[in-house]
């Protein structure tokens, strides 16, 4: 990039040193600053950015974005700005080629079902216009090729280089989860959204947001952020949701909205659900007709996301009946409600949820299913959102017969602290703690009866466990197999 592009593109910024000439690539990471970088010094959570600029100089950088003056001694270009992370933004777009403006790019935000709703508009868009990209907790699919995700929303340059590839590899779509850190740290501050779904908003991340209302008003950054720049765009939003519902008037004449649930007034509804253990169907009205909508998952709550799914490809102008006739084909999301196999006639099923709202959902569902008992085991994330710890253990011995505490990423904390924490939440005493992961998992299938359905909650796909920064290879889904074959093994000694 040529720094008379970049200039024009940051008006309000103070120059100092050359205005012309060629320059590398844009970084905000001193660690990986070459010869000719253009370092952005970002105030982030743990580290200040700006502290790096002599090493990132020292590395060879020949201009500096920063929002304090420049340092004595430096001959390149000092771009001062007010806010680094704005200018972060515009420099990876303008180093990308704005890819957004040339896709049709659907953000999914709010605390559950981002993911699952990612994979069914990925699912529908391959079927029906070939190649679309995806970008979320689990996997990025660039159009060609699929790689393990690091983050849920990737920071702003790596994002915009993601979008580039998509572009150049004929992406028509892209479903993309946009987490409330993304936008409070202004990741996708600038992208061109054609449509923004907001699923629901209860409790979690509290630890970094701090209060319901801020991380709301993460959430909707998504909103106000088309409603400013995509004037096309659409909001497809949860109107049986609370905070949906405010969302809605909110945007209400700023935003072109379609509103999606099971209440009657909701532009894609829902009703008559019919359910079995592989998936179910309903009927959606939407447009003025009538839709009869398979899907090879079950849950209520997945029957919002695939309405969330409907209403936002046909935003981007996919025909619904196409649209309908794909989603009954969709492959299941990895480790959300996740048959990972059978014991003694139990299913055992491995799921994500790792909120209060989730986990009581999961349990609900799975009760749905008539087990003659349903034991769960769950644990809470370390160095996170203390505060849901309580009414995971309330959520989840509601329609529980027996819960196991375990351990979930305990991260920097002590895993017995967390376990007590999670205790004081439960009203009854149907329960035991197994800091053991695996013992956990294990204990479970050993007390598997024939019609019992076993829950692993709070994992899902994730194939690791964090312990004070280290990661070991942990992955429920190969736990419950192993574990099954050993007490296969067992009940076959003792019928022998
Ligand atoms: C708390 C948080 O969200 N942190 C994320 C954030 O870091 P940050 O901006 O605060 O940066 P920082 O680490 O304080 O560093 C500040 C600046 O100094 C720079 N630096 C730092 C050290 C150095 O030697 N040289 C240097 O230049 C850094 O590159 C950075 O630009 O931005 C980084 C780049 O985008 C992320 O990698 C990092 O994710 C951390 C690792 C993380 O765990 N994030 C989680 C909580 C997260 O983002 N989760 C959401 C999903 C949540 C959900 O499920 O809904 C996600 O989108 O993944
Ligand atoms: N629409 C929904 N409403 C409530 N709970 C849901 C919904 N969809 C999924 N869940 C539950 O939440 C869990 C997480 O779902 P999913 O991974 O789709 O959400 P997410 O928003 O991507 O979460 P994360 O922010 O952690 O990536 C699922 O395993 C399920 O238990
Ligand atoms: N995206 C979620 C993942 C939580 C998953 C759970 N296994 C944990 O580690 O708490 C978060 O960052 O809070
Ligand atoms: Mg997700």
């Amino acid at each position: 990039m040529n720094l008379s592009e970049i200039i024009p593109c940051l008006p309000k910024a103070r120059i100092t040193g050359p205005r012309e000439g060629e320059l590398g690539t844009v970084i905000d990471d001193s660690r990986f600053v070459q010869t000719g970088s253009i370092f952005v010094a970002v105030k982030g959570t743990v580290f200040d950015g700006h502290k790096y600029i002599p090493t990132a100089i020292a590395g060879g950088a020949a201009a500096i974005v920063a929002e304090e003056g420049p340092i004595d001694g430096f001959d390149g270009t000092w771009i001062q700005v007010a806010n680094s992370r704005d200018a972060l933004a515009i420099l990876a777009d303008l180093q990308a080629g704005s890819p957004s403006a040339d896709l049709n790019l659907i953000g999914i935000t709010g605390t559950n079902g981002k993911t699952t709703i990612a994979f069914l508009v990925h699912g529908i868009l391959k079927q029906v216009r070939q190649r679309a990209g995806m970008i979320g907790t689990i996997q990025v699919d660039d159009g060609v090729k699929v790689t393990t995700s690091t983050h849920t929303t990737p920071g702003a340059i790596e994002l915009q280089n993601l979008l580039g590839r998509m572009r150049d590899n004929g992406c028509h779509g892209v479903a993309m989860e946009v987490s409330s850190h993304g936008l409070e740290q202004g990741r996708v501050r600038g992208l061109n959204f054609q449509v923004g779904v907001f699923t629901n908003l209860t409790q979690d991340h509290l630890d970094y947001h701090g209060t319901m209302d801020n991380y709301f008003a993460a959430k909707k950054i998504l909103f106000s952020d088309m409603a400013a720049h995509s004037p096309k765009g659409v909001g497809v939003i949860n109107s049986d949701d609370r905070y949906g519902e405010e969302l809605m008037k909110d945007f209400e004449g700023r935003l072109k909205l379609v509103s999606y649930g099971f209440g009657s007034n909701c532009d894609f509804q829902a009703g008559r659900i019919k359910q079995n253990a592989k998936g179910m169907e309903f009927q959606m009205e939407a447009k003025g007709k009538s839709f009869l909508v398979r899907l090879p998952m079950i849950g209520r709550f997945n029957v919002l996301n695939a309405l969330a799914a409907l209403a936002a490809v046909d935003a981007i102008g996919v025909s619904l009946r196409d649209a309908v006739a794909a989603l009954k084909n969709v492959t299941g999301v990895p480790g959300r409600l996740e048959l990972a196999g059978m014991i003694n006639g139990a299913a055992v099923f491995v799921d994500y949820a790792h909120t209060p709202d989730a986990i009581q959902n999961v349990c609900r569902t799975l009760r749905e299913l008539n087990p003659s008992r349903l034991i769960t085991v769950f644990g809470c994330g370390g160095s996170r959102d203390r505060g849901k710890r309580a009414p995971m253990a309330r959520a989840a011995e509601k329609d529980s017969d027996f819960c196991i505490v375990t351990s979930d990423n305990p991260r920097d904390e002590d895993p017995a602290a967390i376990i007590a924490d999670v205790e004081k939440g439960f009203v009854g005493t149907a329960f035991r703690s197994v800091p053991d992961r695996r013992q956990a998992i294990r204990t479970a299938i050993e007390a598997a009866k024939p019609t019992d359905i076993i829950l692993i909650a709070g994992k899902g796909h994730e194939d690791y466990q964090i312990f004070r920064g280290e990661r070991t290879t942990f992955d429920d889904r190969v736990e419950v197999r192993k574990a099954i074959e050993v007490v296969e093994r067992l009940n076959q000694k003792e019928s022998a």
